[in-house]
């Protein structure tokens, strides 16, 4: 919750210029026990006094150093806290708003003196930067015109409200007073504050009474009375808690919003020109002071607080002055002319301060109270009665309210400096937690990469190893399958030498086996009926030729089983058998030297002749008929070696022999 500050109010009287009669009708009064306030005679009742006490009262004799140094400079610091601050001078035409607000070269007043502070206050920022730029406008019948551009064709300005319900004048010029460019440079790396200095010239108050009968003076007389009425009713509106408040009403009250009830800090300085001849005005000045510096702001939050003031309202304690009610604004009609017009008054030397000792006081903050909720009404009674109220029933002193508004604004700054300090940590964080998640994002997907490239990578490698294994394993398939052929044949040869040996009768090679037999084989091969498919194949399809079948099968097994009948003891039988004799004993005939040749062959090269002669492997022949061939195989295959078939079977005559084993061999 922000706090809530007041409005500050100082008043300073103007001393008497050229032409006017210094009567006392106004005066500043400085009491011993350090109370200030300003006094007015009643009108109508010169008896009754009344007594104003204000923030701040000026006499005659304060320059514009002790305004600007006790009111203005401490709302520079608050400016650079981020916080609007409006400082706005009202009163009667010529009672001295411009010469407080602008001054002269000689004796240059805020607005001069402001600025050169922002700027000795920016060079000494260390943590942050400001930017400074000025606007000028003016409020000339109830329209707001751009100083900062030619007067021919300035346009009319309209009034806009931004989000944050901030009223600002759209398109008005803002001029850079330091150097832009530099601040631009460093602009996104600091943070930056947004503070803005309003310093507003009202026009003068007066009733139009005083401008003739000049129509154009006239009417604008009435703008200007108008607006001012306004401001009245809002500040009036603001006391009484309304929850409407008139800030549209007319341009001036809506520029004045953030100061009047909103986020920016008040300081009114009411000016007043002295004697009796302005008494009614100073008192209308003075009565409008008084309502207005009830008006709470809240510096930081920029909201306005339309809840009824806790303090009773000046109107409420009219009954006990009447006097005071008819000189509540709005003002009746007098001369006026704009805030930017010569002073209908002319310009006098101006007194120059005494010396101390001749009992003038210099200008300092009024020390009455006027911070206590209730206080107000009793005060403003006690101020229409003539003896003055007790010291004990002013709670607080002005100079204790203005030290805690002080610490409470300071607190406030403070509070949002590290409100906004937080904010950039957490922003910073949030921004080092997006990149690191972007970062991890990142080696995830390299990660996932990576895995799909080395997983695409070994898969060609088992692919490649596989086929590599597979033409392998083919090519010692058919190695095997060779010397298996190779060694079925011998097989089938030493059974038949046995056979013949056992019997005592002469080796015969069994009959040609049938061409059909082979081709069926070779397309069974060709058909990938497999290595084991190959083997048995190879093993059923001689034997159903050669009637071996599955007896040459289990003899090959036997063979390759006690490794007796290797290709090499094979070959010394047959090389034994070259033997004449034994030749003719094994049924062997060296008519063709092919066997001679085949016996000195390479194993693989033997097994081809083998294989080739495998044709002179021919199985007995069927006694009968075809259907026999079964049993004849069976026959063969028995280990115990008789077999009756094969008994009965008789090798070929030597002459149909050789007829048919060239037969077999061609
Ligand atoms: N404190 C002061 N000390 C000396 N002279 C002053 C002081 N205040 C005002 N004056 C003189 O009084 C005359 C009127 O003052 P000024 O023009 O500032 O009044 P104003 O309120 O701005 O009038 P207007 O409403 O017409 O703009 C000027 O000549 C100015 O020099």
């Amino acid at each position: 919750m922000a706090h809530a500050y007041k409005v500050k109010i100082a008043a300073r009287l103007r001393p008497p210029i050229y032409g006017e009669i210094n009567d006392d009708g106004v005066q500043v009064v400085h009491n011993d026990d350090d109370i200030s306030f300003i006094s007015v005679p009643n009108p109508r009742d010169a008896s009754q006094i009344f007594k104003f006490p204000l923030t701040s009262c000026y006499d005659p004799l304060a320059n514009q150093e002790d305004i600007f140094e006790n009111d203005v400079r401490p709302m520079i610091d608050v400016v650079y806290s981020g916080v609007t601050v409006t400082v706005f001078a009202y009163g009667v035409t010529s009672s001295g708003k411009t010469h407080t607000m602008q001054g002269t070269k000689s004796d240059p007043g805020i607005i001069p003196r402001a600025v050169e502070a922002l700027f000795e206050k920016q060079s000494g920022l260390q943590r942050y930067h400001a930017s400074l730029a000025v606007s000028y406008m003016e409020i000339y019948k109830d329209e707001v015109y751009d100083l900062l551009v030619a007067r021919d064709n300035a346009p009319k300005l309209p009034v806009r409200e931004n989000d944050s319900g901030q009223v600002f004048v759209a398109n008005l010029t803002s001029l850079p007073v330091d150097s832009l460019a530099e601040f631009d440079k460093i602009y996104t790396q600091v943070p930056t504050l947004s503070g803005k200095l309003n310093l507003v010239d009202l026009a003068g108050s007066e009733n139009n009474k005083m401008t003739g009968n000049d129509p154009s003076r006239m009417a604008e007389s009435a703008a200007i009375n108008k607006s001012l009425s306004v401001l009245g009713q809002v500040v009036h509106a603001i006391n009484q808690g309304a929850s409407r408040i008139p800030y549209r009403n007319s341009k001036l009250t809506r520029l004045l919003q953030d100061a009047l009830g909103g986020s920016s800090v008040g300081l009114l300085i009411c000016n007043l020109a002295p004697g009796v001849k302005f008494r009614q005005d100073t008192l209308n000045t003075l009565n409008f002071a008084v309502r207005t510096k009830n008006i709470e702001n809240k510096p930081v939050v920029n909201e306005r607080d339309n809840r009824p003031i806790p303090k009773p309202h000046f109107a409420a304690i009219q009954p006990s002055g009447p006097k005071l009610a008819a000189a509540v604004l709005p003002v009746a009609s007098s001369s006026s002319s704009g805030s930017s017009r010569p002073s209908l008054v002319p310009s006098y030397p101006v007194p120059t301060r005494p010396n101390s000792t001749n009992g003038s006081r210099v200008p300092r903050p009024s020390m009455a109270n006027f911070g206590g909720s209730s206080s107000l009404g009793p005060r403003l009674s006690q101020v229409m009665a003539p003896p003055p109220p007790p010291r004990a029933t002013y709670a607080l002193t002005d100079k204790e309210i203005d030290e805690r508004i002080a610490r409470a604004v300071e607190a406030e700054v403070a509070r949002r400096l590290e409100e906004r300090e937080r904010e950039r940590d957490r922003e910073e964080d949030a921004r080092r937690a997006a990149e690191a998640e972007e970062r991890a994002k990142e080696m995830e997907k390299q990660k996932q990469k990576e895995q799909q490239r080395d997983l695409s990578c070994g898969q060609e490698q088992t692919l490649h190893s596989s086929e590599d294994l597979e033409s392998e394993l083919k090519k010692r398939l058919e190695e095997l399958e060779q010397k298996m052929f190779v060694q079925q044949a011998l097989a089938r040869k030493i059974i038949e030498i046995e056979w013949a040996v056992n019997h005592g009768k002469p080796f015969q090679p069994s009959p040609k086996r049938p061409r059909k037999h082979k081709a069926k084989k070779a397309k069974a091969v060709k058909n990938g009926s497999g290595a084991g498919g190959g083997g048995s194949g190879g093993g059923s399809g001689r034997g159903s030729s050669c009637a071996a079948g599955e007896g040459s099968h289990r003899n090959e097994e036997s063979l390759s089983r006690q490794d007796v009948l290797n290709s090499d003891v094979v070959l010394q039988l047959a090389k034994g058998s070259t033997d004449s004799s034994e030749k003719e004993n094994l049924g062997v005939e060296v008519t063709n030297n092919s066997n001679n040749h085949n016996s000195l062959r390479s194993p693989k090269r033997q097994a081809d002749a083998m294989l080739e002669d495998d044709s002179s492997l021919e199985t007995p022949p069927p006694k009968s008929k075809k259907g026999k061939m079964a049993s004849a195989a069976a026959a063969v295959v028995r280990e115990d070696g008789s077999d009756d078939d094969w008994e009965q079977w008789e090798p070929p005559a030597p002459g149909k022999k050789s007829k048919k084993r060239n037969a077999v061999l061609v």
